[in-house]
């Protein structure tokens, strides 16, 4: 059997536009129904999301059947956490709040065997198709995707030393930790939080590395691509359902 090829990996090497939508309510079924949904891929959330990574495992399973990628979130910045995910089957990992060339270089060690990481080596796990895939561990650091999130000003400022870290596959804005980082909790539409939001993506895209987004305002969104944004999450179950939910009532006012 052989390695699957990340399809998303490849797509942001490329420069292909990807279209995505995130998960943060822990549901097989609801995940599936996402994944079938079109999506170029699609985040499962576990940083704020009642998921840890043996919750994760059938979450991930129920996407595998689709043509979606899977794109994980760990808690935080912890190899431990990585690690688990990754011999879950996860081939890419959003790790949140990255905020020095130094914390970058430690979630791309996470993300790798030695001798250029620190990702334990097992013998045998759902990654390597419980050991079916000859050679994983020399292939697998090929195909797996590190994103990680900048979503402080200070994070902000230290975009070209992140960029810089060879590994670090893309860069995702996080609009509302940057709000509240920037006093404004809450607030991601104020134009203060557009124009640096806009601002990190125009110079993460300068720097050569792709750029991501996530919000459920589209016209925040399409400024993002419009400053060169390409992995773009357009929706969040939850707030695509409560919005849904809440019409449907007012319509019988
Ligand atoms: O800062 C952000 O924005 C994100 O990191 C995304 C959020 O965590 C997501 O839950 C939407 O609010």
């Amino acid at each position: 059997m052989d390695l699957p090829r990340n399809a998303f990996k490849a797509a942001l090497k490329a420069g292909q536009r990807q279209i995505g939508f995130w998960s943060t309510l822990p549901d097989g079924g609801l995940v599936e129904l996402l994944a079938g949904c079109g999506y170029d891929w699609l985040l499962i959330d576990s940083e704020h999301a009642p998921v840890d990574p043996r919750a994760m495992l059938p979450l991930m399973q129920a996407a595998a059947p689709y043509p979606t990628s899977v794109v994980v979130r760990p808690g935080w910045n912890d190899p431990v956490e990585i690690k688990r995910l990754l011999d879950a089957g996860a081939q890419t990992v959003l790790v949140p709040y990255v905020q020095t060339a130094e914390e970058a270089r430690a979630a791309v060690a996470a993300v790798r065997y030695p001798p250029l990481g620190i990702r334990g080596v097992a013998g045998t796990t759902r990654a390597s198709q419980w050991g079916a895939i000859e050679g994983y561990t020399q292939q697998a650091n090929d195909e797996i995707c590190l994103l990680v999130q900048v979503e402080t000003e200070a994070a902000a400022r230290n975009i070209e030393e992140i960029a810089a870290i060879d590994g670090v596959d893309g860069i995702f804005v996080g609009p509302a930790d940057l709000a509240a980082s920037m006093g404004f909790p809450g607030e991601t539409g104020r134009p203060e939080v557009r124009a640096a939001v806009c601002d990190a993506v125009r110079r993460i895209v300068a720097a050569g590395k792709p750029a991501g987004f996530l919000s459920a305002d589209q016209t925040f969104v399409a400024e993002v691509a419009e400053a060169g944004g390409s992995f773009l999450a357009v929706g969040i179950d939850s707030v695509l359902m409560r919005r849904a939910a809440v019409a449907l009532r007012q319509s019988w006012d």
